[in-house]
């Protein structure tokens, strides 16, 4: 249930009390932000300073409680521009301290009034600082939000506990069919059309396409459960694997390994990493607590430069840094790797056009230091007629 005057939600939750239980027992207490009534979810923080509605609207959020490490949240509001896609899609958001008063010149409505208009659950007051150092050392787990009605049904913590355990877990979740669309369409190439890209969408971000567009490519955007045919019928110059909500583990590979057969030219982020590497062979493994912000050091071992980027990624591609390995569609390498922990952050085949990056070049919010990558996704269908012929 949700109460969402607008132009009232913040009066109205001040006064509102919330409760947040962690699967491991842990509480916090604070005020209701946005919607009232209870939720649940993965509980993953994300420390970007600047980005909360591209976040929030970032479909690879699906199922997820993000928590906000910076503590202001809402300053600029929400505006026309900057979702990344039709709706938000975290199930509950966690903040210290909200906005009183939104103030920015894009601003159309506060961030308290959209989430209330989207039946998003949230609480603020929370001291986020050790709600995250806590998911920092136990690992990210399943958490609820309690405010309004569902609170007063359920008014002492171990009931509300339990309803936290019978959430589902965020391992093994096939979410991607939830969040993409049902239809394909297309976004035109900006200017003269150079290529065509069929884009799978398993969550994708509006940014995603915008990107390509840019840079002469014609992007057919098409649905999670598109087929082979499907994707062939479009006669792409290359192929696309979006980010998406979820546990890699559960995708299918067909169409990914169906691509790598016939040597099209492969580019894949985040999700789309993580199947890129599955089809290769290797495993993909649940992070403890996971990257997300705009601020994650990761190297291109291939030219050896650092780049600052933007990541949300809650699983990662098991494979070895120190070698090349052999697949069944040739020799792959780890492109790149995050300097905090060394969690693979990028493959890349050498006999076939074919590389894919766990995080997000596209940014949105974030750097734009790893934009590179699109250009090199357009160099490999400028040169792939010539490594098809080769082969
Ligand atoms: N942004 C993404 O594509 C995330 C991929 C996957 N759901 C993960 O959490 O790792």
């Amino acid at each position: 249930m949700t109460t969402s005057t607008p132009g009232t939600a913040s009066k109205r939750n001040e006064a509102s009390p919330a409760v947040l239980v962690l699967e491991d027992g842990r509480t916090f207490r604070g005020r209701a932000y946005g919607a009232l009534g209870e939720t649940f979810g993965e509980a993953v923080f994300n420390t970007g300073m600047t980005g909360y509605q591209e976040t929030l609207t970032d479909p690879s959020y699906h199922r997820q409680v993000v928590v906000m490490t910076a503590p202001h949240i809402g300053n600029t509001g929400v505006n026309d521009e900057d979702d990344e896609s039709r709706r938000i899609w975290v199930s509950g958001y966690v903040v210290r301290d909200p906005a009183r008063i939104p103030s920015n010149w894009r601003s159309r409505r506060s961030l308290d009034e959209e989430l209330a208009a989207q039946d998003v659950v949230g609480i603020s007051g929370v001291d986020t600082r050790a709600l995250t150092r806590h998911l920092r050392e136990r690992g990210a787990m399943r958490v609820g939000i309690f405010s309004g009605p569902a609170l007063k049904d359920a008014p002492d913590e171990s009931a509300l506990l339990e309803r936290v355990l019978r959430a589902p877990e965020m391992k093994g979740a096939d979410l991607s069919a939830e969040v993409a669309t049902t239809e394909a369409y297309v976004v035109p190439a900006v200017g003269e059309k150079k290529f065509t890209v069929a884009a799978l969408d398993l969550g994708i971000k509006g940014m995603t396409p915008h990107r390509m567009a840019e840079r002469g490519i014609e992007v057919h955007v098409l649905p999670a459960t598109a087929t082979v045919e499907e994707v062939y019928a479009v006669a792409p110059d290359g192929v696309f694997l979006s980010n998406g909500p979820g546990d890699p583990a559960t995708a299918d590979l067909t169409v990914v390994k169906a691509v790598l057969e016939r040597r099209t030219p492969l580019f894949g982020i985040c999700f789309g990493n993580q199947l890129l590497g599955r089809a290769l062979g290797f495993g993909t493994y649940k992070l403890k607590y996971g990257h997300r912000g705009i601020n994650q050091p990761v190297q291109d071992r291939t030219t050896g430069k650092v780049e600052v980027t933007a990541h949300n990624h809650g699983f990662a591609v098991e494979a070895p840094l120190d070698r090349v390995s052999e697949t069944p569609y040739g020799r792959v390498e780890v492109s790149h790797v995050c300097l905090n922990d060394d969690v693979v952050e990028g493959l890349r085949l050498l006999d076939q056009p074919a590389f894919s990056v766990q995080y997000h070049p596209e940014a949105a919010a974030g750097p734009h230091d790893a934009a590179y990558l699109f250009d090199r996704f357009t160099s490999l269908m400028s040169t792939a007629p010539m490594e098809a012929e080769r082969a």
